[in-house]
């Protein structure tokens, strides 16, 4: 009953085995194999269109290199008060970005109320050294809280980047699970939307480290190859994360692993709807599910075995949860079965 996160969830064995098939003999390196440019072309037929490709080693050097990017001085980036970016990653948006700056949006279930965004990009109307300007917003999709910003949701905030010059940067960390909670394609749910870069994250769902910089205007990503380098990002063995994503993108591995994450935590969902020492916190769509148990089921569960992590409420919630509960939060990945979802339910 691992449920604390997908990052727990070990490498799908077709994964691991084609990875150990394409580690034999030799290939060129720091991303000049055959197999490094196969797979970069892969990018174009997924995202039906010519994108540039950079494989970085993990979901925060993607959001902080992609960010680094589109870099100025003074910058500032919106994205949700929640965001990864600005709640769990130590600073590195902010550090290698070159000192620029995060600026928190609010916004219900995780997703920056497009209001509250034009407001804040507004308050740099007036150019000001002292306050800096606007570089960018980011938005996570799916998001902190397991929710997704539909494909309208997308279009409103990226309506909000043109208007106001601004590129788009989606933290695709959970890619995949979004895509099926949407049932969409990845352009729909990208460039068609507006969005110019996107991390994809493949690390959550099946792969040891694999996670991409994807640009879907090429002419954008020009100094990502030296911000890359300069960044210590630059795999001198790449083929070890194309090889990872060969496999994943075979036969549509990535969308049946994130459909079986997805399809555990529909089954947690409506366990838990159905239990009275139980319920859910908020409706959520991906492979992330938040419930407020009584304090004594969560204590009966982990002891029995249950790994989840506490979870602090919203900030526009503070009190959902009494005295006697507790809000935990509860990810499945493709590893999660259908036994460790009701073993954990028949505790509750
Ligand atoms: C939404 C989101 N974005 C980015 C990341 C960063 O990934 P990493 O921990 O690989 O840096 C995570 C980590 O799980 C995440 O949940
Ligand atoms: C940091 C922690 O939240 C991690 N991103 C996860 O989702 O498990």
């Amino acid at each position: 009953m691992f449920f604390a996160s997908d990052n727990w969830a070990g490498a799908h064995p077709a994964i691991t085995e084609h990875l150990a098939k394409e580690a034999a003999g030799y290939a060129s390196a720091y991303g000049t194999s055959d197999l490094d440019k196969r797979i970069e072309a892969e990018f174009n037929t997924i995202f039906e269109r010519e994108v540039a490709v950079f494989f970085v080693a993990t979901g925060t050097a993607a959001n902080s290199l992609a960010l680094a990017s589109v870099s100025r001085a003074g910058g500032v980036t919106f994205c949700h008060s929640d965001a990864h970016v600005n709640a769990d990653e130590g600073g590195a948006p902010e550090y290698l970005a070159n000192a620029s700056r995060l600026y928190p949006v609010e916004g219900p279930d995780g997703k920056m109320d497009v209001g509250a965004l034009h407001t804040a990009v507004s308050r740099f109307d007036v150019p000001s050294v002292h306050q800096g300007r606007p570089m960018a917003i980011t938005m996570t999709q799916a998001t902190e809280a397991g929710t997704v910003y539909s494909l309208d949701e997308i279009s409103a905030i990226s309506a909000i980047a043109r208007a106001k010059s601004l590129p788009l940067h989606m933290d695709g960390a959970r890619f995949a699970n979004a895509l099926v909670a949407l049932d969409t394609t990845p352009a729909e749910m990208t460039w068609k939307r507006g969005v110019d870069i996107l991390s994809f994250g493949a690390t959550k769902n099946g792969c040891w480290c694999a996670e991409a910089i994807v640009f879907f205007k090429p002419e954008m990503a020009e100094e990502m190859p030296y911000i890359r380098k300069r960044s210590a990002q630059l795999f001198s063995k790449t083929r070890f994360i194309s090889a990872q994503l060969d496999a994943y993108f075979k036969d549509g591995l990535w969308m049946d692993m994130a459909r079986h994450a997805n399809t555990m935590s529909d089954r947690l969902r409506t366990g838990l709807e159905g239990s009275n020492k139980a319920r859910l916190a908020w409706n959520t769509s991906g492979n992330e599910v938040f419930a407020i148990l009584e304090k004594q089921a969560a204590k009966a569960a982990q002891d029995k075995g249950a790994k989840f992590y506490d979870w602090l409420p919203p900030r526009e919630h503070p009190d959902m949860v009494g005295k006697d509960e507790t809000l935990i939060r509860l990810v499945t990945s493709f590893a999660t079965t259908e036994e460790d979802v009701d073993r954990f339910l028949d505790i509750l």
